[in-house]
């Protein structure tokens, strides 16, 4: 039997009507409009995409949105300046730096990335924002990949609790966010990455498998449990118009229960989730 397709499409637009209320109830009951400012440095045509899609996503939400694009030789300083800028400014309740940054600059990421204000930090990377999920601390940022990914298990009514969660990837933006997150509501975590051991044997062990490594068709079928939930995080542009994960997607569906889809999947929620995160920030600005 074929599994159930988790569609990002689906869970993404419940979750941006749950959004689009909450902005008419801050406007509403406190005037303000949620603002985003995502900073785009250089010329990274997928990057590109990505800040259109979320532009646009913003548009439909009803959130105000700035695209700041900067040259691709933007010095850490002229970045840090503009990021502070943003930091001052009260309409601007969310600043997201698009990654990966231009490799002159690659080095300062961290550097860049502490300059945000941790209440503006709607890609929860900034270490107080880190630091909150680790102690469970409700008030942070969540990153939005597994945010996305937590939220649409629920929504699907995925059992987390006591369930084996095998995470392939352990990168500070997907991976170690996803283990906390899903450690958090009681499943039994184990990341995996390039140094595993009998990798093939613990997918097998998964009730949640959760793909994030960057390589096309990485996860094979006999590497996935019959009836598991497979989540593929993976977004891999294998031709100029060919899009794949890290799931061998056609052989998986046959033995998966649920199985997210790409494109259609991950990603969707990803910046359905950046919205729910401008809402929450510019709710935790009201508060101080
Ligand atoms: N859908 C969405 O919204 C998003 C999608 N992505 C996509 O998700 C994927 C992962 O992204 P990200 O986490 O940033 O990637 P990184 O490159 O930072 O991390 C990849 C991880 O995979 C591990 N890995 C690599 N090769 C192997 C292997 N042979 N066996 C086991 N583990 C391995 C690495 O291990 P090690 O640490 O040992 O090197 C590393 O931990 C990418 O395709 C990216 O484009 C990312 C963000 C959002
Ligand atoms: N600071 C920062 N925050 C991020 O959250 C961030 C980032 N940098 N850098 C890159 C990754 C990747 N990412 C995606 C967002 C949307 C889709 C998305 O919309 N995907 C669609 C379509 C993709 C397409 O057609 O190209 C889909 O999967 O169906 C994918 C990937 C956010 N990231």
């Amino acid at each position: 039997m074929s599994a159930q397709i988790l569609s990002g499409k689906i869970f993404a637009s419940e979750f941006k009507e749950e959004a689009k209320k909450q902005v008419l109830a801050l406007k509403e009951q406190y005037n303000i409009t949620p603002g985003l400012a995502v900073i785009i440095v250089g010329e990274n045509p997928a990057s590109k995409v990505y800040v259109n899609n979320k532009h646009r996503t913003c548009e439909e939400v009803g959130i105000y949105s700035e695209v700041i694009s900067m040259p691709a030789d933007t010095t850490k300083e002229q970045l840090i300046a503009k990021i502070d800028e943003l930091n001052y400014r009260q309409e601007i309740h969310g600043i997201l730096v698009q990654l990966p940054l231009p490799e002159a600059i690659t080095k300062e990421e961290a550097d860049i990335l502490n300059a945000i204000c941790p209440l503006k930090d709607v890609d929860g990377f900034h270490p107080v924002n880190v630091g909150k999920l680790m102690i469970g601390q409700d008030d942070g940022m969540i990153p939005c990949t597994p945010y996305g990914c937590l939220k649409m298990l629920q929504s699907a009514k995925i059992n987390i609790d006591g369930a084996h969660a095998v995470i392939v990837g352990r990168s500070n933006i997907v991976g170690k966010p996803m283990g906390q997150l899903l450690l958090a509501q009681n499943a039994t975590v184990t990341i995996c990455h390039s140094h595993t051991h009998n990798l093939k044997e613990i997918c097998r062990s998964a009730d949640i498998l959760v793909a994030a490594v960057g390589r096309p068709h990485f996860i094979t079928a006999d590497m996935i449990k019959p009836g598991a939930t497979v989540i593929d995080v993976g977004i891999n542009r294998i031709a100029p118009k060919k899009l794949v994960g890290d799931v061998d997607f056609d052989n998986a569906v046959e033995v998966a229960g649920a199985i997210t889809p790409v494109p259609g999947g991950v990603g969707l929620l990803t910046i359905a989730m950046l919205m729910q995160n401008t809402i929450n920030a510019a709710k935790l600005q009201l508060a101080k």
